[in-house]
């Protein structure tokens, strides 16, 4: 039955959407029960316990009622024994095989839920890692977070409890009805003529106080939010002299969820009248008709105590089903949500690390042929027009050009993040697509522009860059990344933990670990994006030094924002809206009047005089 919340300070309750019921919705949903056969066993043999303590249930008020009539001398029953202690014992007995049937009901339901939740769990989050990055560019990290958490939580529930609280209330409810009518025909006829309706208005009416409850609390998180804004930009606030349109504002608001709440409240008081005149009357009348029955002769007093339980059980369960069913309706949307990453096309790569070990070795010859791109979400504009740069094995190779020219993006389709429309890339003259996707991204590495450290310790950190590496392996590329020193400056060494809970490092500190990671993965192939936020002369020497050691040895692009540290490549790009305007070293390049290069040059030069 509808528990009415209207006390504006219940922290606002987060309710997923609500789905359609159809054949359609359940089909499709009915895909995820696919999870629960690998246990159907338990699942089969709840779903009897579950029965059977239903059914045990109504067993009660029989008993109940047959140990007031025995007091009285009255035996209905004749299955029943003759002494009122001997059927106490028996109610005793009964309610203890109910206990252990219930024990195990609940241990069996939970056992499956868990289970199976826990393998669409591991299924979603694999696929969802192994999606395409066309997938994460159109969606919130927030939103994928809660299909895992809030959605999945939400079907386990539904499978602990709803459902078996589906099944409970319908043996309860049928069986109810069965039994009023074997107690008395004419006090069912009674009930029934009123407790429908009565229960009917008491779920729309609790319904129409929960909205209002709901927008109460909306307003409120409304006016929480003006808070929080208030005080993170209260420098903003400040500066402009804006405290009191601030407090205006907010005292708007709470007088807004004031005027809710109390609208609230004599609904309120006029559902808590109703169900103590209506509701309590309906028993009073039921016991006032009873009682002229049992005065008549025409029923026992324990008959008509056991009325009035089942009538109970038969009006909690009516009231119990709208509740049940928007549950039923939220864990079929959220199966539907679940549902739809399920079934998206993953990439090629197997949950197994052992499959993915490289299969082709890629030697480093990396070929841009003709290459247009378009981001599959924005197919209007064209990013890379045409490009085609040719890398051999061991050089470096730079990538020059404005923001927005297309550079991340060529690093992208380098590590097969996307693939080109038209053209091909190719690694050792063969086309991408020959390759396993795990060779190529097993074979290409990245130090990015912002380097995420997970949290974790630094070992780990840099370990993520090859997995079986030893304690020594560790070691020695961090020496080659000139991060050893600072790394043995912290007490705990390479266990300091990092991270957002952890030991916070400097932009090229955390550079060095990318490089030491990246050292430790030994690639043929390396790009290196080049952090745009300058360092200090000190910093900047040590990462140029390890980057210098990285590249030795093998094919690297370098995204580069600083030109000086591009001088010594055997080739520069440079890139202006996706379209290679220029080609050639340094030398080549400066001396060109005209030419992109050397004005970018120039303008470095003047800013950094
Ligand atoms: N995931 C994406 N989806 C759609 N468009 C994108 C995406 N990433 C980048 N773009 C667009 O592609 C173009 C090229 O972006 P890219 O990041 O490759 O440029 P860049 O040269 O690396 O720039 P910067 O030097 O600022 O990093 C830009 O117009 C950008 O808006």
């Amino acid at each position: 039955m509808a528990r009415a919340r209207l006390n504006s300070g219940n922290a606002a309750e987060k309710e997923l959407p609500k789905a359609k019921l159809n054949k359609q919705t359940l089909k499709s949903v009915s895909k995820l029960l696919t999870y629960i056969k690998p246990y159907r066993g338990k699942f089969i043999a709840g779903l009897f316990f579950l029965f059977l303590s239903s059914l045990v249930a109504l067993v009660f008020p029989a008993i109940l009622g047959a140990l007031i009539d025995a007091a009285q001398g009255n035996y209905k029953y004749k299955f029943m024994p003759r002494s009122i202690n001997a059927i106490a014992i028996g109610g005793f007995i009964l309610l203890f095989a109910q206990a252990c049937v219930s024990f195990f009901r609940v241990v069996w339901f939970v056992q499956v839920a868990e289970r199976s939740l826990a393998d669409i769990r591991r299924d979603t989050y694999f696929k969802l890692v192994t999606l395409p990055m066309n997938f994460f560019a159109n969606r919130r990290v927030g939103e994928l977070n809660s299909r895992i958490s809030a959605d999945l939580s939400q079907i386990q529930d539904t499978l602990t409890t709803t459902f078996a609280e589906i099944i409970r209330q319908l043996v309860l409810l049928a069986g109810g009805v069965i039994l009023l009518v074997v107690v008395s025909i004419k006090l069912t006829l009674a009930v029934l003529a009123v407790l429908p309706f009565l229960v009917a208005f008491a779920v729309v009416f609790g319904k129409f106080i929960r909205n209002l409850s709901r927008q109460a609390q909306d307003k409120l998180a409304e006016s929480n939010t003006i808070v929080e804004e208030t005080l993170q930009g209260i420098a903003n606030v400040k500066a402009f002299v804006n405290e009191a349109f601030e407090a205006g504002r907010y005292d708007k608001n709470l007088r807004d969820v004031v005027g809710i709440a109390v609208k609230g409240a004599k609904f309120r008081g006029i559902f808590a009248s109703f169900i103590v005149f209506c509701m309590f009357g309906t028993f009073v009348g039921v016991i006032w008709y009873g009682s002229v029955l049992v005065s008549n002769g025409e029923m026992h007093t324990g008959d008509l105590t056991t009325f009035i339980m089942y009538s109970i059980f038969v009006g909690a369960a009516m009231g119990s089903f709208p509740d049940l069913y928007a549950n039923v309706q939220k864990a079929v949307g959220a199966s539907e949500r679940v549902l739809e990453i399920l079934s998206e096309e993953g990439e090629n790569i197997s949950i197994r690390e052992s499959d993915n070990v490289i299969k082709q070795h890629i030697q480093g010859n990396l070929t841009f042929q003709n290459i247009n791109f378009h981001y599959p979400s924005r197919p209007e504009i064209e990013v890379l027009k045409d490009v085609s740069i040719d890398a051999q094995a061991g050089q470096k190779v730079a990538i020059v050009g404005p923001s927005g020219s297309g550079k991340s993006t060529m690093a992208s389709l380098i590590l097969q993040f996307y693939h080109p429309q038209n053209g091909s890339m190719l690694f050792d003259g063969k086309p991408a697509a020959e390759y396993a996707l795990t060779d190529i991204r097993n074979q290409v590495a990245i130090v990015p522009q912002d380097v995420l450290l997970f949290g974790g310790t630094i070992r780990e950190n840099i370990a993520y860059g090859k997995r079986s590496a030893t304690n020594e392996e560790i070691m020695q590329a961090a020496k080659r990344a000139n991060a050893h020193q600072f790394i043995e400056g912290f007490p705990e060494g390479y266990d300091t933990v990092v991270g957002e809970r952890g030991v916070k490092l400097s932009g090229g500190q955390r550079q060095r670990i990318a490089i030491a990671r990246a050292l430790l993965k030994n690639p043929s192939i390396l790009i290196l994006d080049e952090a745009t936020s300058s360092l200090d002369s000190e910093s900047e020497r040590l990462v140029q030094e390890a980057l210098e050691e990285l590249m030795k040895g093998r094919t690297s692009i370098i995204i580069a924002h600083r030109l000086s540290t591009i001088r010594e490549a055997d080739k520069i790009v440079v890139l202006e809206k996706g379209r290679i305007i220029e080609t050639g070293t340094h030398e080549e390049l400066i001396t060109r009047e005209e030419g992109l290069y050397r004005y970018l040059s120039q303008l470095q030069f003047d800013t950094s005089a």
